[in-house]
């Protein structure tokens, strides 16, 4: 008989164990000490992770999901994204090891979904490709490249003045009501005849404002190629919180994988993305009201101290990759609200400070018909003029030098009217020009047709015409290029710019045309 020690004891149990082949589940099991306000504080999850999905099972058995946000040293404080009545005191709380994550892929496109990527437009369940996490740290500058393809809005003030390229993060700025969902929604429109994907991402909106942009999209033919996000205002902070995080995660999926799936790469090209996040102003304040309940210690206009890192954070998802990495490009249009202009408020200052540039509407330009209510003078695009097309570009210098005189002498002509004919001559110009600028919703132009029209404009074909009528002079003059001249308008898509013989070709036809404009 072999002794018993306790080195053959150990031995004999190491063998025991080694020969077992069963993966062992580590997760943690707490309890649910306080519930309430949409938030629990859970005790036993110690080893929690910052953002971890936590598995709250209910009565009857009935499982809700919370994020956990506050790693304390004795609870965790966790905000619940489900049925918040379900679960009680007392109940278990499991952690799931992983941090929250949403579906993804092709199946997505066409649908209106919550920021959990369940969908809710009542057209059936969704057949995603993947998963993919909320919380994606963004690609370093090794791996991304200069923005440098245009991202066309089809809205005139907006591409020849302040253009935007593919990667960029542009802000829409300005008070209530002065436009901001519709140059977002015209954006978006106007990517129907091309490569870009589009996803929308509505923020504490009312659940029929929603409905009613996605009628629109169907309406205008580019549903199918767009993802509506939506945690409307009825739904709870949590998911308003999360719903610009999933929205640029379902981006994330086409930019950083090829048309079959597959990580995008030299071969396999990324594709193009378009991200509106309507509002941030909204998101902030639904993550103001989760960190309050959660008594974290308020800051500035009682936000929370990390308000800044969640914006920065979410924005800087916006990229261009490099040839390396495929090629793909996310570009974000962020909306922000300000209260009676007050653009040096916590939030938009934080998110002016974050962006690549800002488009500002203004309550006054809006009332006085200037729709729509861009103001040029203050609005810039810090990186798109490299990336705007040579055609827009050529003609968009005069047209912001035209703009900037005439805001000066308009200022300082109120008071006399003995003007002599050169300031007079400016002022008939800037006015001619300030009304080119006025486009109605869902008319968006293509970059052809806006350098057409700016070039018109520039090159004074418009002085004669009455100011009053300038708006239809630009609309028939497009039409009539559209329907008799459109070996004019493919020869400036072609070359991207303006060549002596289009030039000659381009006035020949204006000529034409007003010699038949009754104005
Ligand atoms: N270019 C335009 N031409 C005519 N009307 C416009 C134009 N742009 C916006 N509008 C009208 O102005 C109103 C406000 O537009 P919109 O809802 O886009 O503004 P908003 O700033 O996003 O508003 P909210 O503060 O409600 O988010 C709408 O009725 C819209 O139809």
């Amino acid at each position: 008989m072999t002794e018993i020690t306790a080195k053959s004891i150990d031995e004999a149990l190491r063998k025991q164990l080694e020969s077992l082949d069963t993966s062992v589940d580590a997760r943690e099991v707490g309890t649910v000490v306080q519930v309430g306000d949409g938030i629990a504080r859970v005790d036993g999850l110690k080893g929690a992770m910052a953002g971890e999905l936590l598995e709250f099972i209910g009565e009857g058995g009935k499982t809700v999901y919370g994020l956990a946000q506050n790693l304390e040293e004795e609870e965790v404080g966790a905000v619940l994204l489900g049925d918040v009545t379900a679960i009680r005191e007392n109940d278990q709380v499991r952690t799931t090891g992983k941090i929250m994550e949403v579906p993804s892929g092709k199946g997505l496109l066409g649908r209106v979904v919550n920021p959990l990527g369940m969908p809710i437009d009542g057209k059936g369940p969704i057949k995603a490709d993947g998963y993919r996490p909320v919380e994606f740290k963004a690609p370093g500058v090794i791996s991304r490249k200069p923005v440098h393809e245009p991202m066309q809005t089809g809205i005139i003030a907006v591409d020849s003045m302040i253009p935007i390229g593919r990667g960029q993060r542009e802000l829409i700025i300005g008070d209530r009501q002065t436009g901001k969902t519709a140059i977002a929604i015209d954006a978006i429109i106007n990517q129907k005849d091309n490569d870009m994907i589009c996803i929308y991402v509505a923020v504490g909106q009312k659940a029929s404002t929603v409905a009613g942009i996605m009628e629109t999209f169907e309406k205008y033919g580019v549903m199918d190629k767009t993802i509506i996000v939506a945690a409307t205002a009825a739904d709870s902070a949590p998911l308003q919180y999360i719903a610009p995080m999933a929205g640029a995660a379902m981006g994330e999926y086409f930019v950083y994988n090829g048309e079959d799936g597959k990580p995008a790469g030299p071969e396999n090209l990324g594709r193009h993305v378009l991200i509106t996040y309507d509002d941030l102003t909204k998101q902030a304040v639904a993550y103001r009201q989760m960190s309050l309940t959660l008594r974290r210690p308020p800051g500035r206009e009682a936000y929370p101290g990390d308000i800044f890192y969640l914006h920065s954070r979410l924005l800087e998802r916006a990229v261009k990759m490099n040839e390396e990495y495929g090629l793909g490009s996310m570009t974000a249009l962020p909306i922000i609200e300000t209260q009676a202009g007050d653009v040096s408020a916590y939030i938009p200052t934080n998110v002016i400070s974050i962006t690549d540039g800002q488009i500002y509407l203004q309550t006054d330009l809006f009332y006085q018909g200037q729709r729509p209510a861009v103001d040029v003078g203050i609005s810039v695009s810090r990186v798109g003029g490299s990336a705007q097309t040579k055609a827009v570009k050529s003609v968009s210098g005069t047209l912001r030098l035209d703009l900037a005189a005439y805001r000066e002498l308009k200022a300082f002509t109120q008071f006399g009217s003995d003007l002599d004919k050169s300031t007079q001559d400016q002022l008939n110009r800037g006015a001619r020009m300030t009304e080119l600028l006025k486009q109605g919703r869902y008319s968006t132009l293509s970059f052809e047709e806006e350098a057409v029209a700016v070039y018109a404009g520039g090159k004074g074909f418009l002085d004669d015409v009455p100011v009053s009528d300038v708006v239809r002079f630009r609309n028939e003059l497009i039409e009539f290029l559209r329907a008799s001249h459109a070996d004019v308008l493919k020869k400036i898509h072609d070359d991207a710019k303006f060549t002596p013989e289009s030039e000659a070709a381009l006035n020949a036809a204006i000529d034409a045309f007003k010699a038949q404009f009754v104005a």
